[in-house]
């Protein structure tokens, strides 16, 4: 059957409606995400809730959906716009199709969309509210707020210790990706998921070494209740904010945030170090920066550059163990080039037991 994708703008597309799901319509910010492929990841990643997805790519679903790359335990976002929608997987680990695993959570999934139309649309208006619906007529946008609070919603609930490694790490979860919690396994840490509301005095009992603040949805600005505490932490233990923990580390130290236009959601971003004088491609998915103006006089100095646009992509601090990305060093999707942050995060840590020690 038909389907249609509403624009705040007026504009109107039609496709095809290609899950059989008793939703008629949804609504959620429509934004787009370029990389080729990692589409599995993306819908499964928490910093996409609520949102519509529009792949540029033309052709989303060859590989199916596996059981193992899934970056939480079910898919955020609103809604599915593709140009062609594989219907079959050719893929040994494939578990599910696309069209499978989107039916299954009740996620309406739009094809034959003129996805280049949308993105031009986008680029001029900036990501806007939209609907997928049934109907053609008739569309009524708005009725939810789309910049409410929705770290609350993907959070864990209850804290959790994995793993076993020689530092102890606390991972507050706005939205966290899986990727960033094996990332820290794999490197021989034990971490310690607790939820993004957890007090300095629930953290310090933890007594871990350092301290990661995830990714995760929305607005940081909607966040001013955790802001004492990130505070408080940073000039306890040796931190990094990736992405709107990074965001949330600028707010707490008297920064401010601002959103672009259409954001950066791809494979492909490219950054420029200026500590190590390097260039090297990134994962992204914002729609937010922290302004480049507002961090003087905070301690924070800009190290990472997105080369598109100049926008702020990480921090470092004169004084504090502290660094934030705005990329995702996790990858998944995504070349894994930015990985050495995690290398650089243990490091600090290490640095930082060593002088407590001397100075103890
Ligand atoms: N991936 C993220 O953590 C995104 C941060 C924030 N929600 C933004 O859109 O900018």
């Amino acid at each position: 059957m038909k389907g249609y994708l509403h624009l705040q703008s007026g504009d109107i597309y039609e496709g095809n409606w290609n899950t059989n799901i008793p939703i008629q319509q949804i609504e959620g910010e429509v934004v787009f995400y370029t990389g080729m492929t990692g589409y599995q990841e993306v819908l499964t990643d928490p910093s996409y809730k609520d949102q519509i997805i529009v792949f540029t790519y033309p052709l989303i679903g060859n590989y199916g959906i596996n059981e193992e790359d899934f970056e939480s335990k079910k898919p955020h976002v609103a809604g599915v716009v593709v140009y062609e929608a594989n219907m079959e997987t050719s893929h040994y680990q494939a578990a599910y199709s696309l069209q499978e695993y989107l039916e299954k959570w009740e996620i309406p999934l739009l094809s034959h969309i003129d996805t280049r139309a949308i993105v031009k649309k986008i680029r001029a208006y900036g990501s806007m509210p939209a609907l997928i619906s049934k109907k053609q007529e008739n569309s009524e946008l708005g009725g939810q707020s789309l910049d409410s609070e929705k770290v609350s919603h993907v959070s864990e609930k209850l804290m959790k210790t994995y793993g076993k490694g020689s530092l102890h790490i606390v991972l507050i979860d706005f939205g966290a990706k899986n990727s960033i919690l094996s990332s820290l396994l794999k490197r021989d840490c034990q971490v310690t998921v607790v939820p993004y509301n957890t007090s300095y005095k629930a953290v310090t009992a933890i007594a871990p070494d350092g301290v990661l603040l995830s990714n995760g949805p929305g607005n940081p600005k909607q966040l001013q209740d955790v802001l004492p505490t990130i505070r408080q932490l940073v000039e306890t233990y040796p931190t990094l904010g990736i992405c709107l923990g990074h965001q949330l580390v600028a707010l707490a130290l008297g920064g401010n945030t601002k959103k672009l236009l259409f954001g950066h959601r791809g494979a492909n971003h490219p950054i420029k170090d200026y500590q190590k004088n390097r260039v090297f491609m990134s994962s992204q998915n914002h729609s937010y920066v922290v302004d480049e103006d507002s961090i003087k006089g905070t301690g924070l100095v800009g190290r990472f550059y997105h080369l598109h646009d100049q926008s702020v992509e990480g921090l470092i601090h004169k004084d504090l163990p502290l660094q934030t990305v705005q990329f995702h060093p996790e990858a998944n999707p995504g070349p894994s080039e930015g990985d050495y942050i995690f290398d650089e995060f243990l490091q600090m840590i290490t640095e930082n037991k060593r002088s407590a020690a001397l100075y103890a």
